[in-house]
């Protein structure tokens, strides 16, 4: 990691803070196999990145945290050792000399219901959702969505959230495969099982949380394991109801970045209110041997991704 060693000294000042971030460890103790799509997948190896991830953040001593946004053991994973297999994780994520946040994913979802996960993840809630929010230094506020609020998966079969999403996906979606878009046109081929939305009660918090931090004139970064912006990510990854988010959150003028995980791929976009979206490449695809982790510098006006490997450095100036 040092690839942007220009953009630092470009830069001239010292971060406020810093925090480390990873996406998509999807760690499975089984051989390599390939996404639907045919890109490699690497599910022991992607312990190892992780492995390093924590190894190099500790040495850099300088993150006050880490945030992990999500799908932190795969889905092929077999389900009598997806306890274990998601214990294995948060002990690695908990060698971090510091606080680590967790975002919940579809692939966490597919491993262990809500009830048992997020107890694991250290994710506190009342009612089993999993969003949250922090300031971690004077000015700034991290927000947490839980993409997968309004979801078919991780929630129980008879649950309100389930009907409604199956609900919603019979309406969105004619294939008898819900995770298949065939035949879906444009954006809606993120109508997909393995995508989710964030629900009513969730959106009115999210509206509250924004209010609050320009009263408190704090710039804020939104993390989600799924992607907000259509240019970040392939239509197939987004959201369901990212137009929703994106229509809250471009009423203020405090979002200064959408971070999220789910397309492997990676990508940056800025949206028309200017407003970054940075979509991060998984730990799952890096071939032995590479790496996809990094970390953020936080200044007053920009973040600068510094990538390790796989993961492409990335400067996001705030627009004014
Ligand atoms: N273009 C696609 C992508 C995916 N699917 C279905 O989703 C499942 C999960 O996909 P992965 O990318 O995680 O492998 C896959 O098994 C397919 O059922 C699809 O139909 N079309
Ligand atoms: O969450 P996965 O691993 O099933 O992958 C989701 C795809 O990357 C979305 O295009």
């Amino acid at each position: 990691m040092g690839s942007t060693h220009a953009l630092e000294s470009a830069q001239g000042k010292l971060p406020l803070f810093s925090f480390g971030v990873i996406s998509d460890v999807q760690y499975a103790d089984i051989p390599d196999g390939k996404s639907f799509l045919g890109i490699p997948r690497y599910y022991r190896h992607s312990f190892s990145v992780l492995q390093r991830a924590i190894e190099t953040w500790n040495n850099q001593q300088k993150h006050i945290f880490v945030i992990n946004f999500g799908d932190i053991v795969d889905g092929f994973c077999p389900k009598d050792q997806s306890l274990n297999a998601v214990r294995k994780v948060v002990t690695e994520f908990e060698k971090f000399k510091g606080p680590v946040y967790h975002l919940i994913g579809n692939h966490c979802l597919y491993n262990l219901p809500r009830e048992k996960l997020l107890p694991l993840l250290k994710i506190e809630s009342f009612d089993a959702h999993a969003y949250y929010d922090f300031s971690p230094a004077p000015g700034f506020r991290i927000v947490v969505l839980d993409g997968y609020d309004i979801s078919a998966i991780g929630w129980p079969p008879d649950n309100p959230n389930t009907l409604q999403a199956l609900l919603f996906l019979r309406k969105k979606n004619p294939n008898s495969d819900k995770n298949s878009p065939e035949g879906l046109l444009g954006l809606e081929r993120r109508f997909l099982m393995f995508n989710g939305a964030v629900g009513r009660k969730q959106m009115e918090w999210l509206d509250n949380v924004l209010q609050e931090a320009m009263k408190l004139n704090q710039k804020v970064i939104v993390c989600c394991h799924l992607p907000l912006d259509p240019g970040v990510s392939c239509r197939e990854a987004l959201l369901w109801n990212y137009d929703e988010v994106l229509n809250v959150i471009h009423q203020y003028d405090c979002v200064k970045a959408c971070l999220s995980g789910h397309d492997h791929k990676g990508g940056h976009s800025i949206d028309s209110h200017g407003v970054h979206h940075r979509s991060f490449e998984a730990a799952l695809e890096c071939p032995p041997g590479t790496d996809a982790f990094g970390y953020i510098d936080v200044y007053d006006d920009r973040l600068i991704l510094v990538g390790a490997d796989r993961m492409k450095s990335t400067s996001m100036l705030f627009h004014p």
